[in-house]
């Protein structure tokens, strides 16, 4: 695929990816398609600073967010309660109509005999987020990804955002929250157990 010339970053002096022509050119058909003419001098840069903004929304394609919850701590000083890391702001965008999804997701988990750092929690969600999404799938991506790797005694990911195709377009209605949760293992089998994780989360 021919690509533009790399040119440097004026910031840090690091090379930006190169842009492939076929994808400049798609962003100056939709450019042209919104009613604006791409050659003009405000737009000239436009169509690989799109490109390169979209290889950021979308570096989740690039890894495998499991390789996160890979390093893990048996030694825990006998902490056999929940673990939860509230309200973690991420953006994605939706698969519909490309357009941002901003929110906050709470994860928790109860381990069984391993704890990952917590930072861990939020490279899976951001790893998950920065690809096109679904909120219903996000939500599930995540909880399954802990299960399956930490394999703890319960999950709980609940996530609540707003979507940039409902407040910006169709039908244009700001201030509206989607919640989704995914609640696994005891969260899901114990009333009390789901009770005290949801309360955690302030829900
Ligand atoms: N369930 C779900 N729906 C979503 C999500 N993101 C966007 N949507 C919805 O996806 C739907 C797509 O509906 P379509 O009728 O195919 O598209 P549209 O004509 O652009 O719909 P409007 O947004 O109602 O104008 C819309 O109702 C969106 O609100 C999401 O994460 N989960
Ligand atoms: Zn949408």
């Amino acid at each position: 695929m021919p690509c533009s010339p790399e040119d440097g970053d004026l910031v840090s002096g690091a090379p930006k990816v190169a842009v492939p022509d076929d994808v400049a050119e798609a962003v100056k058909t939709l450019i042209r398609w919104a009613g604006d003419d791409p050659e003009r001098e405000g737009l000239l840069d436009t169509p690989k600073r799109v490109a390169r903004a979209w290889k950021e929304y979308a570096k989740g394609y690039a890894e495998d967010p499991a390789v996160h919850l890979q390093r893990t701590f048996d030694e825990v000083g006998g902490y056999d309660e929940i673990v939860l890391l509230k309200d973690i702001p991420f953006q994605s965008h939706c698969e519909h109509h490309l357009a941002p999804i901003i929110g906050k997701a709470s994860i928790a988990y109860l381990p069984r005999d391993k704890v990952v750092g917590i930072s861990k929690l939020a490279r899976v969600l951001h790893g998950f987020a920065r690809r096109l999404q679904v909120q219903e799938r996000l939500t599930a991506e995540i909880a399954d990804c802990i299960c399956e790797n930490l394999k703890p005694k319960g999950v709980a990911v609940v996530i609540e955002a707003s979507h940039a195709c409902m407040t910006a377009r169709g039908v244009q209605t700001p201030g509206v929250m989607m919640v989704t949760s995914r609640i696994m293992g005891v969260f899901r089998e114990d009333d009390r157990s789901r009770k005290e994780v949801l309360a955690l989360m302030g829900y």
